[in-house]
């Protein structure tokens, strides 16, 4: 087989590249952000055949890196970096829980979560963490002075980032927005020995900070603008065609904050689609907040420019992003898979989410946005009667347990739960336990 090699291009098409192993996040010639490009030509050459048998191969081992879920597609990543340099924690592999009751109810045929959140941090954002850190490994070890890597974050990347560069032996700094991460999610980093800046500001502000600080220093930007986060996020895509047999589902819904997971998504397919593993394309539905939807603004504008917003809290506090970084690539993806933008207000992403959760899952307020998106476009005639539709689960709920036990208690300001579940209070006492439990038979 011809050696597999990637660079980076501009992703305006001005025509700008450079080495995967140089220090740069934006063309420097016209600004836009850069994509790692491959050598199409030479991953044309192996049939699509032969992709699936190693890559099934691959999956069935648990051993890494081959039995990473990004890792075990290494070629379709970052094909020149040595083996020796990947950092890796068992990332993807994750689940496609079928949902059999949501879907008959909404009169889908099926309707599965692909629970990027049964991770090593709890998030999807292991899958790109991972390439981007072994990349800054295999760097330092070139001679490339990086110091430290540094994000800003609305708290699953940050969590990512810290775990990868703890394992590596490399110096972690995260900028978070003060109050606006759960607890859960800040306590992650600062378990991983990362340096935490608590800032007062939104993630909007903690954005332009860590990219003013790693514009002159040797500290390494590790937001999703950096397109090696992009090259394995999009293994999402990659792995979930392959759990269904490589036919893709009618529709892929996704939650949008910086845009970065739904552009890799269009990446993924997009690439599946060329090298011939799929030959149809699925639609594309991004959810967003309704106090964060910048993307569905402009949607609805035909895709005019994006006017930044000030996104308002939300309880979906990881997507609570008002100027998305990938906004330019997200629109591509969206119209090249007929895609559509929806959004959900604060009870609508409480309730769909707790609805998931009847059916066994602990669903994050993102996924919860998501799901709602699936209501909405199925009652609006978008998504037709009996379609395939899977969702990209994007967080595990656990990281947001005050979510959860704000709906259950029914204390979550704006939303009206409609399957809040309190625990019964009762005394120790057989009788009145007895009654409480009539109505089960
Ligand atoms: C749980 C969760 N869901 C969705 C998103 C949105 O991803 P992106 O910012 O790439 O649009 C994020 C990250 O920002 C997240 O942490």
């Amino acid at each position: 087989m011809t050696a597999l090699k990637a660079h980076y291009a501009c992703s305006e098409g001005c025509g700008f590249t450079a080495s995967l192993w140089d220090v740069v996040y934006r063309c420097p010639k016209c600004e836009g952000l850069l994509e790692v490009a491959h050598d199409e030509a030479a991953l044309r050459a192996v049939p699509a055949a032969e992709w699936k048998r190693r890559f099934e191969s691959r999956f069935a081992t648990s051993r890494l890196p081959d039995g990473s879920g990004v890792w075990g597609k290494r070629e379709w990543a970052l094909p020149e970096l040595p083996v020796e340099d990947i950092v890796s924690l068992g990332e993807g592999r994750v689940p496609l829980k079928p949902m059999p009751r949501m879907a008959a109810e909404l009169g889908l045929s099926s309707l599965m979560l692909k629970e990027c959140g049964v991770s090593p941090t709890g998030s999807f954002k292991d899958w790109g963490m991972t390439v981007l850190v072994s990349a800054v490994k295999h760097l330092r070890s070139r001679g490339t002075p990086i110091r430290a890597v540094a994000c800003a974050s609305t708290g699953d990347t940050s969590a990512a980032l810290s775990a990868y560069a703890a394992a590596a032996g490399i110096p972690a700094v995260v900028f978070l927005p003060k109050n606006k991460v759960s607890l859960a999610q800040l306590v992650q980093p600062i378990a991983n020995g990362a340096r935490v800046l608590s800032l007062d500001t939104d993630f909007d502000g903690c954005m332009k900070l860590v990219q003013a600080v790693t514009a002159d220093t040797g500290l390494y930007l590790a937001n999703s603008m950096n397109s090696l986060r992009i090259e394995g996020q999009k293994m999402i895509a990659v792995e979930l065609c392959q759990d269904l047999g490589w036919e893709p589902p009618d529709w892929i819904v996704i939650p949008g904050g910086n845009l970065g997971n739904a552009s890799a998504l269009g990446r993924g397919l997009d690439l599946l689609h060329t090298l011939g593993l799929i030959t149809r394309r699925p639609r594309i539905a991004v959810a967003q907040a309704q106090r964060a939807n910048p993307l569905l603004r402009s949607f609805r504008g035909g895709f005019q420019e994006l006017t930044p917003m000030q996104a308002e809290a939300t309880l979906a506090s990881a997507i609570q992003i008002g100027n998305p970084v990938s906004y330019r690539r997200a629109v591509k993806m969206l119209r090249a898979f007929d895609g559509v933008v929806e959004e959900a207000t604060e009870s609508e992403l409480a309730n769909a989410a707790a609805r998931a959760d009847r059916e066994g899952t602990f669903t994050c307020p993102q996924t919860g946005v998501a799901l709602a998106a699936v209501e909405k476009l199925v009652a609006q005639g978008v998504m037709a009667k009996g379609a395939s539709v899977a969702v990209v689960a994007t967080a595990h709920g656990l990281k947001f347990a005050d979510f959860k036990v704000g709906y259950h208690r029914g204390t979550l300001a704006d939303v009206k739960a409609a399957h809040a579940n309190p625990p019964v209070e009762l005394p120790a006492d057989l009788s009145a336990v007895r009654a409480a439990l009539k109505d089960l038979g």
